[in-house]
């Protein structure tokens, strides 16, 4: 797209944008309508203020000149007993408490409009969570998504600048209305005046903002990617082999080179705009002292007290800078509310895994198990079918392993059957039923996946443990059974703070496990699940031999009666399966049990006696 019509478009968008003000200012309604309003009353008062305080100014010096002429010669004690400085003192004092109301209210609607942001940007933060969790984990991997789950998230971080400008707007706006009566009582003309003096900064204020956010918008994946290179040069995750690798300047100039290429283009903006805004607010100021020197002239002609042309140049100046403030504000709550556009069209993405309406409930116990009948799968955007014409079947109680090489389809199989994502082709169903009409949390409480890139969370050990079934955090006994049967709790035997050491490097007492204690943790979250059907896919890759064959065994035995996944390229730990399913380009190509596969003489007897000629 042209520049020119880039701006146009971004100029209606920005337009159109105004209309999240609405929602906007409702959510700010529902975090708090006590201070809403407060802020809008404390506001009001003090928009009328500077008004009433440059027309007492006015009041002050007609007086003084008044008084000017009179005999003041017995000093200021004398003036005061014989009364003749009572009404100057009043106007003074009044001057006096409109300085100290204007301060105060100002404190007041600062503290108001502070504590009203914060909140406001937590309920947009816990919103955004909240909105996040329900999305589909398809949507977390698209690049287009990311992008705009990272602009709405800089718009929850921190206060919403919005907020203040909008109603700082309004507030100055009742000012001018205020100035604009003065003024129009003495010298009409001069709003005609200011208008025609300001109109120019305000299109080139307006220009230069969309395309600050059209800079901004444009440069979202990089952006991003910064954050990542920055994140990734400095972090506990990545320090080791940045370290080894010696990556450090590899990512620095990475970070150089992209930070240093959005910095010319903002630079670029920056300059261009500092010019022509200057070059533009010249006009407003020279339509200011052509006004003055008018104003003088009918002053000294005898058409206005000096304390009318204090009052005028005073109004006219206010009203300049009131005027020229709501026009540059205008542009930047129309920038802010594009922001928002982000922040709610973020809010309009729809998850597509959803319980249907009426949705079934989940078979207690399962009777028949899973089939999978003819399903066909690709990765958004993938060329090539991650699984196709995958048909097989899982018996209710069976114990399967998974079987092939990288890449055949094992991890997709199982988050096909999890419902992280829905078949392209062909369906999976549960006791006859097509998964897609059972409930959804219901299907995914009754099946605990342990993937081998499980999370290794910065909490305690006991929560590390816990986060297979969080709703039972609590109950201590449950969380030691389930270390007790992954082999976990020889590991937190170990760990200083026992179940209450925190892990992990990031925070303060964290301590660091080794790969297969990490294993033997993650594994205990599928003994806390107790789900009708256990998948472990490969999270024991870390364990030695004789661990992992210890923590099998053991699985087989404790989940006897639950229908269990194994993944593993282990053979040792494949044979213990009733059923192991060969898979290849993302179909079952051979089944039955260790014995039959290797006298089939298949890949199976292929793969193994590749791994068994490594032990000879
Ligand atoms: N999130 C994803 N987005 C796009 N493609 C993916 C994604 N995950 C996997 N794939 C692709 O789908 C195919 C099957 O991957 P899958 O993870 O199911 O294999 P796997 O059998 O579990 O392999 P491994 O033994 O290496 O774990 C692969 O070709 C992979 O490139």
């Amino acid at each position: 797209m042209k520049p020119a019509a880039a701006e146009r478009q971004s100029l209606r968008q920005r337009v159109s944008a105004l209309r999240n003000l609405g929602p906007f200012l409702r959510q700010v309604w529902e975090t708090s309508a006590p201070l809403t309003l407060a802020t809008v009353v404390l506001r009001l008062a003090r928009a009328v203020l500077p008004v009433a305080m440059l027309y007492v100014a006015k009041l002050i010096i007609d007086e003084v000149i008044g008084l000017g002429g009179g005999e003041f010669h017995d000093g200021l004690r004398q003036a005061w007993s014989r009364g003749a400085l009572d009404h100057l003192a009043l106007l003074l004092v009044t001057e006096f408490a409109l300085a100290l109301a204007s301060d105060l209210l100002g404190r007041a609607v600062g503290f108001v409009d502070a504590v009203l942001s914060e909140r406001y940007a937590n309920l947009a933060s816990v919103r955004l969570m909240e909105h996040a969790a329900t999305l589909d984990l398809e949507d977390f991997e698209d690049a287009d998504l990311q992008d705009r789950l990272e602009r709405a998230r800089r718009q929850t971080m921190g206060r919403s600048p919005l907020l203040g400008q909008l109603f700082g707007q309004a507030q100055d706006a009742v000012t001018v209305i205020a100035f604009g009566i003065g003024l129009v009582a003495y010298a009409p003309w001069l709003i005609g005046l200011i208008l025609v003096a300001l109109l120019p900064a305000f299109l080139g204020e307006m220009h230069f903002n969309a395309q600050g956010y059209a800079l901004n918008f444009h440069w979202t994946p990089e952006r991003r990617e910064l954050d990542y290179v920055r994140q990734t040069g400095a972090s506990v995750e990545t320090a080791k082999e940045v370290k080894i690798f010696a990556l450090a300047p590899f990512l620095i100039a990475r970070y150089r080179h992209l930070a240093d290429t959005f910095h010319r283009a903002n630079r670029a903006l920056a300059a261009r705009r500092a010019l022509w805004g200057g070059a533009l607010s010249l006009l407003g100021t020279g339509g200011y002292y052509a006004a003055y020197g008018y104003l003088t002239w009918r002053t000294v002609r005898g058409d206005f007290t000096v304390g009318d042309l204090t009052f005028l140049a005073g109004s006219f100046l206010r009203l300049r800078s009131l005027l020229e403030g709501l026009l540059s504000g205008f542009s930047q709550v129309a920038n802010q509310a594009l922001f928002l556009d982000d922040l709610y069209s973020f809010f309009d993405i729809r998850p597509e895994i959803l319980s249907r309406p009426g949705a079934r409930a989940m078979p207690q116990p399962i009777r028949e198990g899973f089939v999978f009948e003819d399903v066909g799968f690709r990765y958004p955007g993938a060329e090539r079918w991650a699984v196709r014409g995958l048909s097989l079947e899982i018996g209710a109680g069976e114990s399967i392993a998974l079987v092939g090489e990288n890449g055949a389809g094992k991890t997709t199989l199982v988050k096909l059957l999890a419902r992280l994502y829905d078949p392209d082709e062909g369906r999976i169903l549960l006791d006859g039923v097509d998964l897609r009409d059972y409930d959804l949390d219901e299907l995914r409480a009754h099946i605990g996946v342990i993937f081998q890139d499980f999370v290794r969370y910065h909490l305690s050990a006991a929560d590390n443990i816990a986060v297979g079934r969080i709703e039972a955090r609590d109950d201590r006994a449950r969380i030691e059974e389930a270390a007790r049967r992954s082999l976990a709790d020889a590991v937190i035997a170990k760990l200083p703070g026992g179940y209450d050491q925190m892990l992990g490097k990031r925070f303060g007492s964290g301590v660091e496990l080794s790969g297969g204690e990490w294993q033997k943790l993650a594994i205990a979250r599928a003994y806390m699940r107790q789900a009708q059907v256990m998948i472990l896919d490969e999270p024991t890759a870390a364990l030695d031999a004789r661990a992992e064959f210890e923590v099998f065994q053991r699985f087989r035995e404790l989940s006897e009666g639950r229908t269990t996944v194994l993944i593993s390229h282990r053979f040792s730990t494949v044979r213990m399966a009733d059923r192991i399913l060969v898979l290849r380009h993302g179909a079952v190509i051979e089944e039955g049990d260790h014995a039959s596969l290797l006298a089939a003489g298949g890949l199976y007897a292929e793969l193994f006696s590749l791994q068994a000629e490594g032990y000879r």
